[in-house]
């Protein structure tokens, strides 16, 4: 597991490795790490005209210089490219606030502080704002960014001017190839906004990783975790103790729901999908694995349900999810479903099994009275302290939340997910996950990872995309996951 650390988990490990360490020592660590990864990207850099030497010689480097710390990194790194014959212009971007002992280190190894840089560069450094800054980015620096022209924008630990605790970004930012963070991810590495203008993450070790709080502000799952929650069968199983699923899904309007759910769940580590409802036979025609019934009570038990993809919300429907929510089986509830408990949330006060829920941003208005904030992580995660459920937010960063404050975000996934149908898809993977006996946490986990790697899959090649495809390379997702997991455990 990977994790992300806010800004004041960060400041806290800082001071405690600072107590023990001679004064300037970390920034010197990070200025060093920084500097390498600028000299291995000029490295690659494509020299424009008649040909000439590749690398730090001879480049042009520009430097947006801010007040703080982030500043120094920039302008100690700087330092360290000018000693090796890159041609640096340092423009501190607040006036006559710039760290004094870096800018003064860059004077001496030959850079120069100018109000204007020249108009193109082969790197731009982002040492505008680090983890003390506010959201948005002063004006001179907004104008640099808007008159240069950059072969590669390296961000300085974060993107300056994102949020850098929530991942949003309300104002201006800066848009990065690659983004050189020291000691520990940030939340807004991996959530919102924020991590599309992170580019390529680069941790620099600065020796944080012994003082850092061990429970980090957002998790985000590798492939080992998911190899190691998945449930393998072994010798003495059979279909009942992998886990049997229960779909409730479709209707004779939306029977394409009912199949896409009864895939995604086929898809998954149970050893048995039972379909309820009003598409039976069209589930029956089109997946003849799956053992159909008209209702939920004839679908008999059943170790996890999905509820909700294409059901309807009328009485019928509403009668169904009531029927869903009896069983002692924990429960995916997605789609219609998720509106039905957003007009009748009494069906869910004596709920005792676990419930995931998975709203998208519409879906999220109705059950919470007012749409997802940019800080998706802390939206979700109201959410579940308010429904005592896990939450599963979609979208491009799919963040899930546990009813007790812990947040994950996922990192995979493309936009050609975003295609109708998608989400019946892992919904019905999910419930065979729960029914497997996976945690409702780490199945909301598991499933968005390998759903986003099927996206890929389905993708590969610039394909379209549309949701059977990516129900159809579940299985193949689900092989490459956990052969990588298993080969990092
Ligand atoms: N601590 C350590 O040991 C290590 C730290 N390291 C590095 O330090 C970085 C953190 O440095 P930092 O704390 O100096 O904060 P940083 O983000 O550079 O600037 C804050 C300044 O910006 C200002 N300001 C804020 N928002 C603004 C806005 N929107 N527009 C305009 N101005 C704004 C704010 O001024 P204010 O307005 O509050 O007076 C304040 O003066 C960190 O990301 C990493 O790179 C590494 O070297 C490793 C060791
Ligand atoms: N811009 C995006 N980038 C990546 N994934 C996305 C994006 N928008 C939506 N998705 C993903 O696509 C799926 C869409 O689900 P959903 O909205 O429920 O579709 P449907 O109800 O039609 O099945 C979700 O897994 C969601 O996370
Ligand atoms: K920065």
């Amino acid at each position: 597991m990977n994790g992300a650390w806010s800004a004041a988990a960060i400041r806290r490990a800082e001071a405690q490795l600072m107590s023990r360490l001679p004064p300037g020592t970390l920034m010197q660590r990070a200025a060093a790490g920084l500097a390498a990864e600028c000299a291995r990207l000029l490295r690659k850099r494509t020299p424009q005209g008649p040909k000439r030497n590749q690398g730090v010689y001879g480049a042009t480097v520009i430097v947006l210089a801010g007040p703080g710390d982030n500043g120094g990194d920039a302008l100690y790194a700087a330092e360290r490219l000018a000693r090796r014959g890159a041609r640096v212009f340092a423009v501190p971007v607040m006036g006559d606030r710039v760290h004094p002992t870096a800018a003064a280190a860059l004077v001496r190894a030959g850079g120069r502080l100018v109000a204007t840089p020249p108009a193109r560069c082969d790197l731009l450094l982002d040492g505008v704002l680090g983890i003390g800054g506010r959201p948005g980015l002063p004006g001179r620096a907004l104008d640099q960014l808007g008159r240069i022209e950059a072969g590669t924008v390296v961000a300085v630990d974060v993107p300056s001017g994102v949020d850098v605790d929530t991942g949003a970004v309300p104002a201006s930012a800066v848009t990065a190839d690659v983004t050189v963070a020291f000691g520990a991810r940030k939340p807004c590495h991996v959530l919102g906004r924020a991590s599309l203008l992170t580019g390529r993450l680069v941790l620099v070790d600065i020796g944080l990783g012994d003082v850092l709080d061990p429970n980090p502000a957002v998790r985000v799952a590798d492939e080992g975790d998911i190899a190691a929650w998945w449930h393998r069968p072994g010798p003495d199983d059979d279909k009942y103790t992998r886990g049997v699923v229960g779909v409730a899904a479709g209707s004779e309007r939306y029977p394409g729901a009912a199949v896409l759910a009864s895939t995604g769940a086929l898809a998954g580590p149970a050893g048995y999908v039972r379909y309820a409802g009003s598409a039976a036979e069209y589930v029956r025609r089109t997946r003849p694995e799956v053992v159909c019934t008209p209702t939920v009570k004839e679908a008999g038990r059943v170790q996890a349900w999905l509820a909700g993809p294409g059901f309807g919300t009328d009485e019928a429907a509403l009668a169904e999810l009531r029927e869903v929510l009896v069983s002692p089986a924990p429960a995916v509830l997605d789609a219609d479903a998720l509106t039905l408990i957003g007009e009748y949330p009494s069906v869910l006060s004596r709920r005792e099994a676990p419930v995931v829920l998975t709203p998208h941003d519409r879906e999220y208005e109705r059950l919470y009275g007012s749409p997802p904030s940019e800080d998706r992580a802390g939206a979700a995660a109201a959410l579940a302290k308010r429904l005592n459920c896990t939450v599963l937010l979609k979208g491009h960063h799919t963040v899930v939340a546990s009813s007790d404050g812990a947040v994950w975000a996922n990192p995979t996934g493309r936009p050609q997910l975003a295609t109708a149908g998608s989400g019946d898809v892992l919904a019905g993977f999910m419930a065979s996950l729960l029914a497997s006996g996976m945690d409702p946490v780490r199945a909301a986990v598991a499933a968005a990872y390998v759903h986003g790697a099927a996206g890929g899959l389905a993708a590969e090649g610039g394909r379209t995309v549309a949701a059977s495809d990516v129900a159809r390379e579940l299985p193949a997702a689900v092989g490459a996951v956990l052969s990588r997991g298993r080969g990092a455990a």
